[in-house]
């Protein structure tokens, strides 16, 4: 009877062997294509990464997949495939708000794959200066989180750059507890972002009442502090825990577990169509009665719908706004070109600041 297992197991692994051999064959064959077309791309000067392609690719195949190999996986396995075929053509740089284990490099990650080159930066500034210099074809900033709204420095570098927006990355955040030992019992005081620790106040008010709260300036500090600090844990991302070799006191710590957060990609110039767009404009408007009412005009009288307005002060004069428009569609769409086109009429100033593959 055992030797029957064996001899089953030993059958089914030979041809497992095979179909991975197969697989070997055509992943071979498909980065020879990658390389053809990364060729005729550079023939005329077009950028390598186009995301709507990658994102017509999931989309096809996810729907055209008969299972039982899971969809996630699936993706998983694709953006891997996708990451390491960019990569023969060229090691693709990018720039992210770090320190490494950053909730944004947790989404450069999920973006880019394992086969990009991901650099750090200090700051939301540092990751827009290492693409306009062009040390980094592309740029991983958070823009917005469902709980705590929108990352306004972002905002602020587009009023000050003429970088694109080339993509968006939604990402659920988990909020992990970590620590060296593990152990709830040795936590005397816990380290995060700020908003790290606002998200998870009441979960920390009902199980470590007594312990101080310290704010650092990222959820990878804290990890990275915590490491030589056997009696703190910090509020931050799983890869955290890997990266810094602490262990998980207690997973998804969030008071709300419904967290996400939007992140940009930003680059040199916007990809073409995908059919599911997003476009972006931020402008400022004359100061008349009514100009509020009538700059949505434009886009109510098409039925285009608007995802997110935002507000911030221009710096240059008090009580003078920016807003910052998402709109659904394309710009190379004409009824998406037309209204943006009618809104600059009452605007003093309107950009464009890309159009990109919607992520939801
Ligand atoms: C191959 C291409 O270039 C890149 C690589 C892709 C891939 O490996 O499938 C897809 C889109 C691009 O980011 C392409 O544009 O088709």
């Amino acid at each position: 009877m055992a030797g029957n297992i064996e001899e089953t197991l030993a059958a089914l692994r030979h041809q497992i062997d095979s179909i991975d051999n197969e697989i070997l064959d055509l992943l071979n064959r498909r980065a020879q294509v990658v390389i053809r077309v990364g060729a005729a791309k550079s023939g005329q000067g077009s950028d390598f990464y186009v995301p709507s392609r990658e994102k017509a690719i999931y989309q096809r195949l996810t729907a055209a997949n008969p299972g039982p190999f899971p969809n996630e996986g699936v993706r998983r396995v694709f953006r891997e495939v996708i990451s390491a075929c960019l990569s023969l053509e060229q090691p693709m740089k990018v720039a992210f708000l770090g320190p490494p284990a950053t909730f944004t490099h947790v989404a450069a990650m999920q973006q880019f794959g394992m086969s990009a080159h991901l650099v750090p930066q200090k700051s939301i500034t540092a990751v827009f200066d290492e693409v306009i210099r062009g040390r980094a074809p592309y740029g991983v900033v958070p823009v917005e989180n469902s709980n705590e709204g929108i990352v306004s420095h972002t905002l602020d570098m587009f009023m000050e750059s003429d970088l694109q927006i080339i993509a968006e990355i939604l990402l659920e955040v988990s909020h992990d507890l970590l620590s060296r030992s593990g152990r709830i019992e040795d936590v005397r005081k816990v380290v995060s972002h700020p908003q790290a620790i606002a998200q998870c106040r009441h979960w920390l008010e009902d199980n470590l009442p007594d312990v101080a709260l310290v704010d650092v300036a990222s959820t990878a500090l804290a990890a990275q502090m915590v490491a030589e600090d056997e009696s703190a844990a910090a509020i931050a991302s799983e890869m955290a825990a890997s990266l810094y070799d602490l262990r998980v006191v207690k997973q998804k710590i969030a008071d709300n577990p419904n967290n996400f957060t939007r992140f940009l990609v930003i680059g040199k110039a916007s990809p073409p169509r995908s059919g599911r767009d997003k476009t972006s404009v931020m402008f400022s408007v004359k100061d008349e009665p009514g100009i509020l009412y009538r700059m949505l005009e434009p886009f109510s009288k098409r039925r285009i719908n608007l995802s997110k307005i935002e507000s911030r002060p221009l710096k240059k004069k008090a009580w003078e706004y920016i807003f910052f428009l998402d709109i659904e569609g394309h710009i190379a769409e004409d009824h998406v070109r037309e209204a943006v086109e009618e809104l600059r009429g009452y605007c003093q100033f309107l950009k464009v600041l890309g159009s990109y593959p919607s992520a939801r």
